[in-house]
């Protein structure tokens, strides 16, 4: 269980708390306002921002303190954040080491993960040279080698069209169910987190709402939500 306990960060004339806990294994959409604080609340549960308040709780265990690479953490941007220069292969194989020796066995795990997304005989090819669908899949091959037991997701996918969205936000169920992991997604679109999420937080108003069924989220939105919709 993930838990954000009276967590609260202040940035300038910004501040946003969040007080409420996600099961293991839920997948979770953080629906909201642009500027609201949606990255803000991966970034302080991945480490990249220290709360000015509160604690972050993995399995009741406190990690507030930690570094972003010795959380259970995996985190992925819009940009997928490859690296131009090296291999798709070499990218994936990031996750598992950072200075690239990999073991046999590690070599492995990437071409399982190359194999698992849809990319075999692609891992030798730079970043640059594949599709926008492509590179997604790649990033999330490397979410799925690190094996962490969160995965975050910052819109990654808001650049696909219609039809290549939905199929990597299908992927993405079918791995985090996979390897148990929890999931915590930014979407602008209720109809990414209807098809990925069965719970949704709103994000707004300086606050972060706790977990709720997201049909009946949707169906019933707060104010917030309702103007941010447009409903
Ligand atoms: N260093 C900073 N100092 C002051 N304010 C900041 C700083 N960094 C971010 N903010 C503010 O924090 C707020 C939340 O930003 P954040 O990127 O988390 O929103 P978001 O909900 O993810 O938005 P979007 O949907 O547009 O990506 C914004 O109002 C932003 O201006």
């Amino acid at each position: 269980m993930l838990t954000l306990e009276q967590l609260r960060i202040t940035q300038g004339d910004f501040s946003l708390t969040a007080d409420f806990s996600v099961p293991q294994g839920a997948r979770l959409a953080l629906i909201g306002p642009s500027g609201a604080g949606k990255s803000t609340l991966l970034n302080l549960i991945a480490g990249y921002l220290e709360p000015t308040a509160g604690r972050v709780l993995w399995q009741g265990r406190d990690i507030t303190g930690q570094p972003p690479g010795q959380r259970p953490v995996s985190m992925l941007f819009q940009d997928n954040n490859h690296f131009p220069h090296l291999s798709v292969a070499q990218n994936i194989g990031l996750g598992l080491r950072p200075d690239l020796r990999l073991s046999a066995a590690q070599h492995e795990q990437v071409a399982q993960a190359l194999s698992r997304v849809g990319l075999d005989g692609l891992g030798g090819r730079k970043p640059g040279t594949l599709s926008g669908g492509q590179q997604s899949r790649a990033a999330l091959a490397r979410v799925l080698v690190q094996r962490r037991a969160l995965v975050l997701l910052d819109e990654p996918f808001s650049a696909l069209g219609p039809a290549l969205k939905a199929e990597m936000l299908d992927l993405v169920a079918a791995l985090v169910t996979e390897t148990g992991a929890t999931l915590l997604m930014v979407s602008h679109d209720p109809d990414d987190a209807r098809r990925i999420a069965p719970l949704a937080s709103v994000v707004a108003d300086g606050t972060v709402s706790a977990p709720m069924d997201t049909e009946t989220l949707l169906a019933t939105p707060p104010a917030a939500l309702r103007a941010y919709l447009g409903a």
